[in-house]
């Protein structure tokens, strides 16, 4: 038995069901004849997870070597035999039903809404961070990530496209989830009364139209941006804030015992928020419906003409292009350019991130992608997957 990785990392998941346990799950790769078996320890909010190669069965109890290279013995002897003994047999997850989906926030945050339309049987597993919910993946804490990409008011959501690039997972799937704001405060708590207005970023951006000329709730009430909608209304309610509104959905509303303000604040009654589901392997692409493919890429010759190759890569194949996003990169920020007779130039150097409307599996796709390959210095395929056709 040999160790792939080990980290450790804090996690947001419900104490009933995780403190202090030990998690082993084991599964045959799907490619190859041997077993991979992830242990993860967590204690409280933190959580030691490794991976392992193993040899012979995939289901059982935590053994010997994986305990002492887990090092048990530095943890609180009292939880010992609960971690040895807490363990979860249960095997890999096939279809939608019992998948755990990870995803950032608390309950009642949009982002478990988007898990719940995507895997409607799933446990939703809250995290604190996005980059939790990735790493929850990774060590087969979770089946699947959620993760909200762009939105129709807000535009993309950068920092995740970032963490696309840094991280392994595909792309399986997407949801476009209709997000509908409501105003709330403590129950008996009045708009003239308010200091502030709490909320994720993307939600007071989503709603400031509304705030300031609809509802009369101007400057002189701020503005301040927590990590997640719920979570907000969740800190309110925990604290009894008078003076304190939030900005979430009616059923964070419902589970925090909140009051409704007002509803559907939100300054384009069509607010979408586009999320994409995130896997350890990707999903064999198929051709019998819409399938939508992302990808990412970096060149290092004069911009135009190799975006004006990539696009026309796919227009010649009659493919669609339904987005197209640049990024700075981060690795190689700068690029030096000797100008003639001026000096050396510094261009900002880029990534861009593409989606279009075909499958993998179709030839067009595959000879666009290998025709770009050709004048690109980096390229990857984030993942083919169905398209969201809910109305
Ligand atoms: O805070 C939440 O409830 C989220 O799910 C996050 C998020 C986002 O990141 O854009 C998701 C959907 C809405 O657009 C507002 C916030």
């Amino acid at each position: 038995m040999s160790t792939i990785s080990s980290s450790t990392f804090k996690l947001n998941l419900p104490p009933s069901i995780y403190q202090y346990s030990a998690l082993r799950r084991s599964y045959h790769r799907p490619t190859r004849t041997d077993w991979k078996t992830t242990c993860a320890i967590v204690s409280g909010s933190s959580c030691h997870a490794t991976q392992f190669d193993e040899d012979g069965g995939g289901i059982g109890t935590i053994n010997g070597s994986m305990a002492a290279a887990l090092d048990l013995t530095s943890i609180d002897p009292s939880v010992q035999d609960a971690l040895t003994f807490t363990t979860d047999l249960s095997p890999a997850p096939t279809h939608g039903c019992e998948l755990r989906v990870a995803y950032q926030g608390v309950p009642g945050a949009y982002s478990e809404a988007a898990a719940g339309k995507a895997y409607p049987n799933c446990e939703a597993i809250p995290c604190d961070q996005f980059e939790v919910a990735f790493q929850a993946v990774e060590l087969w804490v979770a089946d699947r990530a959620v993760l909200p990409v762009e939105n129709s008011l807000g535009g993309s959501i950068h920092r995740n496209y970032d963490l696309l690039l840094r991280h392994r997972l595909h792309i399986v799937g997407e949801v476009q989830l209709s997000v509908h704001h409501c105003l709330l405060a403590l129950p008996g708590v009045r708009i003239d009364c308010l200091k502030r207005v709490i909320s994720h970023p993307q939600a007071l951006a989503q709603c400031e139209h509304t705030l300031t000329n609809k509802l009369g709730i101007n400057g002189g009430v701020a503005r301040e941006g927590v990590d997640d909608t719920a979570g907000a209304a969740e800190f309110v309610a925990k604290h009894g804030l008078r003076d304190t509104a939030v900005i979430a959905s009616y059923r964070a509303a419902e589970l925090y015992g909140l009051q409704i303000l007002a509803e559907g604040i939100q300054d384009d009654s069509d607010n979408v928020t586009r999320f994409v589901m995130l896997a350890r392997e990707p999903i064999v692409p198929r051709t019998d419906r819409p399938f939508k493919t992302s990808i990412v890429f970096a060149h290092d010759r004069e911009g135009a003409s190799v975006l004006f190759k990539v696009l026309s890569a796919f227009a010649f194949r009659d493919i669609n292009l339904t987005k197209i996003e640049s990024r700075p990169h981060r690795n190689k920020p700068l690029r030096l350019v000797d100008d003639a007779n001026v000096g050396t130039a510094k261009r900002f150097e880029y990534m861009f991130y593409a989606d279009f409307e075909a499958s993998m599996a179709d030839v067009r796709a595959q000879n666009a992608v290998s025709e770009i390959e050709e004048f690109t210095s980096f390229l990857r395929v984030l993942g083919s997957y169905p398209m969201d056709m809910t109305s």
